[in-house]
């Protein structure tokens, strides 16, 4: 099914005002926020509050791995919190996604979608070298991808360079969210398997998660206009 709303929207700040600000310029209509780690430190639920009650769907991007106890009971009060999609990290192994996957089956009612990030858009071939990983990253985030799924997730955060390719191993509803997503005339920043977004759609993510692109801008709602149009384009 055609995803309406594929832009998530990296609320990447570190205080709230500014994050509400942003996200006081964007249309909850067309496109998803996303709370990482700077910001859900410094202002905690609240903020997830503050845009829910504005209207928006959050991504709550805090990658937790741990033991399995601890990150279950972390995706628990992730989606006791309501948001939309929470992640863990792959390499926590199966035990740990399972155990994640059967604790948020209790939260009554809740629709919460969990994925799992395999390989960082930050990491190139080198940078798994340096932690004993012998290994291309798209052969890892293969490995990684069926794991996640075969361990009950809804999808993966993966770079868009690997979504074709992973298309062919994961059922069709499975979520593919990528983030290092660049405009062409956008800086690469510390990301390194990038994409832009109309190929991202073309290649087939399902969600494009874009930070610096939009919130350094200097216009940052016309910059997310611009990728807008060229997602609608790529369609
Ligand atoms: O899980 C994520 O969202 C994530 C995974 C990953 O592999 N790479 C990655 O960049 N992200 C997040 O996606 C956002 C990308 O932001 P920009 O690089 O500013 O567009 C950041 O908030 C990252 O924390």
């Amino acid at each position: 099914m055609r995803e309406e709303k594929p832009v998530i929207v990296a609320l990447d700040y570190p205080e709230q005002a500014a994050a509400l600000s942003m996200a006081d310029q964007l249309d909850p209509e067309k496109c998803r926020v996303k709370v990482g780690k700077e910001l859900f430190t410094r202002a905690g639920p609240a903020v997830v509050d503050a845009l829910h009650r504005r209207g928006f769907e959050v991504f709550l991007d805090l990658k937790f791995h741990d033991i399995p106890n601890t990150t279950a009971k972390a995706v628990r009060a992730a989606a006791e919190l309501g948001v939309w999609m929470v992640n863990v990290h792959a390499s926590g192994g199966r035990r740990m996604m399972e155990a994640a996957r059967n604790e948020l089956d209790q939260v009554n009612g809740s629709r919460t979608l969990l994925i799992a990030v395999t390989v960082l858009t930050s990491m190139e071939r080198q940078d798994l070298a340096d932690i004993g990983l012998d290994i291309e990253p798209l052969e890892h985030v293969k490995r990684l991808a069926l794991l996640t799924q075969n361990s009950g997730l809804d999808g993966v955060v993966c770079s868009a360079q690997e979504v074709t390719p992973l298309r062919e191993l994961v059922e069709p509803d499975f979520q593919l969210v990528t983030p290092g997503i660049r405009p062409a005339d956008a800086d690469v920043g510390d990301q390194k398997r990038i994409m832009t977004p109309g190929k991202a759609i073309i290649a087939g993510s399902t969600h494009l998660v874009i930070g610096r692109p939009i919130t350094k801008a200097s216009v940052p709602v016309e910059a997310l206009e611009r990728i807008q149009q060229e997602v609608l384009a790529a369609r």
